[in-house]
């Protein structure tokens, strides 16, 4: 088995979840979301390198909620970027070879089955993603208010972690940053390498919205 790391990146404001609070500190079944998150990874591995990428501006306020919730969970703090993008670079360099996994710090809630297909299948592949159907019809905006139907059997839609071998990763990143760049596997298949799909979850939601939080307490209960 290769020497296996993840890159939790948290350095995100959380706009979309209107609360002062960035939403990766905010409870869920009263524990923060991130912690969560960590703690998905250290169950999947307790040997696996967790490097935590978090905004300057809470990196003393994340400090005290581990020492308020006594979470000890060993992790290395990387800097927040601009975007996710520059938070993802921040977080490679303190990475050396192996296969590393990208998560979003607001998906609490991957299975340890989950990151383990994605971190297994990385072995053979050199980049491998989490997907779900969709379950809504789907429709493309074509001109103005008008609009087609898309073959939803030919889409999925894309989760963390997103796992590479290191090497690719790092040099799929020394490119300038692109808008269309929204996840990990864009980045990498910008410089030509394919992309391997695996199964998601429905459960693997990321927290965007205050509905996301209402629905995470759901899933904590098992409900
Ligand atoms: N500059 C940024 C922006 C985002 N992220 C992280 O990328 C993940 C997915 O991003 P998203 O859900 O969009 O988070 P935010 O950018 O915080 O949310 P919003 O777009 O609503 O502001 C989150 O864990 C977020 O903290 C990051 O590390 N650095
Ligand atoms: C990486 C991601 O979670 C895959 O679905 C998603 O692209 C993040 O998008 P966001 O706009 O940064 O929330």
């Amino acid at each position: 088995m290769s020497n296996r790391s993840v890159i939790i990146v948290a350095g995100g404001k959380g706009l979309r979840m209107g609360s002062d609070l960035p939403k990766q500190f905010i409870p869920v079944s009263g524990k923060p979301v991130l912690m969560r998150t960590i703690e998905a990874f250290h169950s999947y591995d307790s040997n696996i390198d967790i490097i935590l990428v978090l905004p300057y501006s809470h990196q003393v306020y994340w400090k005290e909620l581990c020492a308020n919730y006594h979470f000890g969970i060993p992790h290395t703090i990387a800097m927040g970027g601009e975007t996710r993008f520059h938070s993802v670079k921040n977080g490679l360099g303190l990475i050396n070879g192996g296969i590393v996994a990208i998560q979003d710090g607001v998906r609490p809630f991957a299975s340890k089955e989950m990151i383990e297909r994605c971190f297994d299948a990385a072995e053979r592949y050199h980049a491998v993603i989490p997907v779900i159907d969709s379950t809504d019809s789907l429709r493309e905006m074509t001109d103005g208010t008008k609009s087609r139907i898309i073959d939803r059997s030919k889409i999925r839609l894309v989760q963390t972690p997103q796992v590479f071998h290191t090497d690719i990763l790092k040099k799929a990143y020394e490119t300038e940053f692109k808008d269309t760049f929204t996840d990990d596997a864009s980045v990498v298949e910008a410089m030509g390498i394919d992309v391997h799909l695996v199964k998601g979850e429905v459960t693997n939601i990321k927290i965007t919205t205050p509905l996301d939080l209402k629905i995470g307490e759901l899933i904590v209960r098992g409900e």
